[in-house]
């Protein structure tokens, strides 16, 4: 079998699909994406195809590493996205080719269902009390939300006692009886992460978030000195390689590898198996679409620590498109009690509605996230 060809198509919300087919009749489908720039990362897989048409896609660690070592220059987000779409399009093929979900060529289930989680708020985490009443309802018992709005490097206490407030409420009305993560979004600093997760201790959540952005993660090892809080951390962390001094400083309980950033199933199996080593539990961060969410949970079946998975029902950024809507297999992703089950069909388990998917193309939006300001006028991490 050889790759014949590579299409892209990006699509509303803010999703990029990818489809490559082959001279076997048989086609892949990937999600090379990074919410934003879906442009560029478009240019990066295209700039790979010369080293993917007329090869053979049954050689994914081939490949793989081909498109990791072969242009000398590597990492980063933009080319591991493109090399996460290409990669889950791989196994997409190969699984079709063997009529088996990728899950069973990774060795097969190792737990009958996956937890999942649902965001509740939106970007400025207002009232979230009725959307955690609302997905009760729909059997889901573990959320996640935005931990504050803008903060400064140094703010005040009255800053911090709105967010934690926030979460105050939260208890008051639900007490114990769901579970929910912080994701402070890499907004709070390392000065005030200390003082928040502080403050959070009596409220229990299950996680924090990027407590400090990435490129601060010496840092993590350090607060979690602090605080018993479980800390998790990972969107913006791309390869094994950076994951590799995350679990050596330590600080971390929960790695967030995102399918579509971190380089694919490839990498994100790697990266899964070392944190087992260091007893760090897996969380795959998505976000994104269907294929997304179908690669993360081939990941999660056959990875003894993948303990939450995160899927993007009713997230605030996905305006013009929801999760399934270019999905024709709906029904295979049945989510019942806060759980959903393996997928079952061949591949990563997505029977992609093209039709659709090439409807919505024609007026793909060009997502950008809003920039944000401190009232002094300086850029706020958004
Ligand atoms: O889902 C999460 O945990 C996020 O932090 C969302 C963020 O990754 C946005 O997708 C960026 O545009
Ligand atoms: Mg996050």
């Amino acid at each position: 079998m050889k790759i014949t060809k590579l299409t892209t198509y990006r699509l509303a919300p803010r999703w990029m699909f990818l489809k490559i087919e082959t001279d076997a009749g048989i086609t892949g489908w990937g999600e090379p994406v990074i919410e934003g720039k879906a442009r560029s990362v478009e240019a990066a897989v295209h700039e790979f195809e010369p080293y993917l048409i007329g090869q053979d896609p049954s050689r994914i660690n081939d490949l793989w590493q081909v498109m990791y070592r072969g242009g000398f220059y590597r990492g980063g987000a933009i080319l591991m996205s493109a090399i996460a779409g290409i990669d889950q399009a791989l196994w997409d093929i190969k699984g079709k080719a063997l009529g088996v979900p990728v899950y069973e060529l990774l060795g097969g289930l190792v737990r009958d269902k996956m937890k999942m989680y649902s965001w509740v708020g939106g970007d400025r985490p207002a009232d979230v009390i009725a959307d955690i009443k609302r997905l009760r309802e729909g059997g889901f018992d573990t959320f996640k939300m935005n931990g504050s709005e803008e903060m400064g490097l140094i703010d005040s206490a009255a800053k911090v006692d709105a967010a934690v407030g926030r979460i105050a409420e939260i208890r008051a009305a639900f007490g114990f009886d769901i579970e929910f993560g912080i994701d402070f979004h890499g907004r709070i600093g390392a000065p005030m992460a200390k003082v928040m997760l502080r403050e959070l201790e009596p409220y229990r959540p299950l996680f924090v978030e990027e407590p400090v952005l990435a490129e601060q993660d010496e840092t993590y090892a350090r607060l979690a000195a602090h605080t018993s809080i479980p800390l998790a951390a990972g969107e913006r962390m791309y390869s094994r390689f950076e994951f590799k001094r995350v679990f050596q400083g330590g600080g971390l309980s929960i790695v967030q590898p995102d399918l579509s950033h971190a380089g694919g199933i490839t990498e994100c199996m790697k990266i899964a198996g070392m944190a087992e080593a260091y007893d760090v539990a897996l969380a795959p961060h998505c976000p994104l679409g269907p294929i997304a969410l179908a690669a993360c949970l081939q990941v999660d079946f056959v990875s003894h620590n993948a303990v939450l998975q995160e899927q993007s029902m009713g997230i605030h950024y996905n305006k013009g498109g929801e999760l399934l809507d270019y999905v024709l297999n709906k029904d295979d992703f049945h989510i019942e009690g806060g759980y959903i089950l393996p997928l079952p069909k061949p591949g990563l388990g997505v029977e992609v509605d093209e039709a659709r998917v090439i409807e919505a193309s024609k007026t793909a939006p060009d997502w950008r996230n809003p920039l944000w300001r401190h009232a002094d006028g300086s850029v706020a991490e958004w």
